[in-house]
């Protein structure tokens, strides 16, 4: 008997994902991960950032080789894209995090795993052991634990460690304050803190109703300095990038610093409402940061043109956020892996038909100002 296997297709545009993802998830959990907070002022600044740059094609260039690949922390990777680090991945569909890094490193793409992770660092590095796996850190309170943390993602085998600076607290999300939704409440996003040594010590003897509230208890530094990430420094050899800088002196002090990397991102809008969309301040943080350091910026990039005007603009990589747990919760692994094919063969696309062969030819010059 002939077997007709059907075939998984996602949809190819972004809007009919996000729309066939509202249908297929919980509509807490669907809110949870569009929306931004306040008005959403900063979320809808990120998409029309993109949108006053438009391309200025060079023709008669020879694009009869094209590769789309790139050097990020002297690796070599696929194209210049990293997934960005998202929380809880276990609310999208049950293989979580599981699923997306192993999709990652099947395409060449550096996997970024968030502190709260659904599944433990451990295991996250072990589905993606051929890949390439950076931990994002949410600086926590103790100091002995973000050590704990720190040391077991260098153990573990990740390359890089990117420390959010951006979530001193949760932005105010009006949409998930109307849905009573929490997302410490569910207990999805434990699977660091729930094997590690340090904070285990430290619940010994306590309920275990209140695993939640001692892990928020420590969850949020609000008062990280340099010298916190100097620390960050000594507790494992491991390039140091951080993520949510905005500011141009902040930018020039990371530099100063001796940081390795920046991520210039609003957290897709779902912190400070009001902030700045990413993509619109980039020239400025290029300008005072130069080649010296590298920069990598998220929030909004949808499709290959989205990372043609970015690279153009000054990054030298971009984080790809919502479109990907969008693919998880339709597809799982394969799903992602689908997606990445799609946003690969429209940035070779959309390259091609600028003009450039390469990465390293994606400059200013290309695009014009749409004001
Ligand atoms: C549901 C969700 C959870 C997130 N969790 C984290 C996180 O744990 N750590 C972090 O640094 N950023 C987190 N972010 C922010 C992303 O890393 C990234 O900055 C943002 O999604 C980029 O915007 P985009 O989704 O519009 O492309 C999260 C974003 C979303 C949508
Ligand atoms: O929702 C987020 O944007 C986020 O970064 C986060 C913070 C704490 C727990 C889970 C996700």
């Amino acid at each position: 008997m002939v077997q007709v296997l059907q075939e998984l297709s996602l949809p190819i545009s972004f809007e009919e994902l996000q729309q066939q993802a509202k249908q297929k998830l919980d509509k807490k959990v669907f809110d949870y991960i569009q929306s931004g907070s306040g008005k959403e002022e900063t979320l809808q600044a990120n998409d029309h950032a993109f949108k006053k740059w438009k391309i200025i094609p060079r023709y008669l260039t020879d694009v009869s080789k094209r590769n789309i690949e790139t050097i990020i922390e002297g690796e070599k990777i696929a194209a210049p894209v990293l997934f960005a680090p998202i929380g809880m991945q276990g609310i999208s569909h049950p293989d979580g995090e599981l699923a997306v890094a192993k999709a990652a490193g099947n395409k060449g793409l550096p996997y970024i795993a968030s502190t709260v992770s659904s599944y433990s660092l451990e295991e996250i590095a072990e589905a993606n052991e051929n890949g390439i796996n950076w931990f994002q850190l949410y600086f926590p309170n103790d100091l002995e634990l973000a050590k704990s943390l720190v040391q077991r993602a260098h153990s573990a085998g990740y390359k890089a460690i990117v420390i959010t600076v951006d979530t001193n607290m949760l932005g105010y999300r009006e949409r998930d304050r109307d849905n009573r939704y929490s997302p410490f409440k569910l207990g999805k996003g434990i699977g660091n803190y729930a094997v590690d040594p340090v904070f285990i010590r430290k619940i010994q003897g306590k309920n275990p109703d209140d695993f939640m509230e001692e892990m928020i208890k420590v969850f949020y530094r609000q008062n990280i300095s340099w010298e916190d990430i100097a620390y960050i420094r000594q507790c494992a050899d491991l390039p140091i990038y951080l993520k949510g800088i905005l500011h141009p002196k902040d930018a020039l002090l990371a530099k100063e610093n001796g940081i390795n990397g920046i991520i210039v991102s609003n957290h897709g809008g779902r912190q400070l409402d009001g902030a700045v969309a990413s993509l619109d301040i980039l020239p400025s943080i290029k300008e005072v940061v130069g080649d010296e350091l590298t920069i990598l910026l998220d929030g909004g990039i949808r499709r290959g043109s989205d990372i043609v005007k970015a690279l153009a603009l000054g990054a030298d990589a971009v984080l790809y956020g919502r479109p990907y747990l969008y693919s998880l919760a339709l597809g799982g692994k394969e799903g992602v892996e689908q997606n990445i094919d799609n946003l690969m063969q429209d940035l070779e696309i959309t390259m091609a038909l600028s003009g450039a062969s390469a990465i390293s030819e994606l400059n200013q010059d290309l695009l014009w100002e749409n004001n």
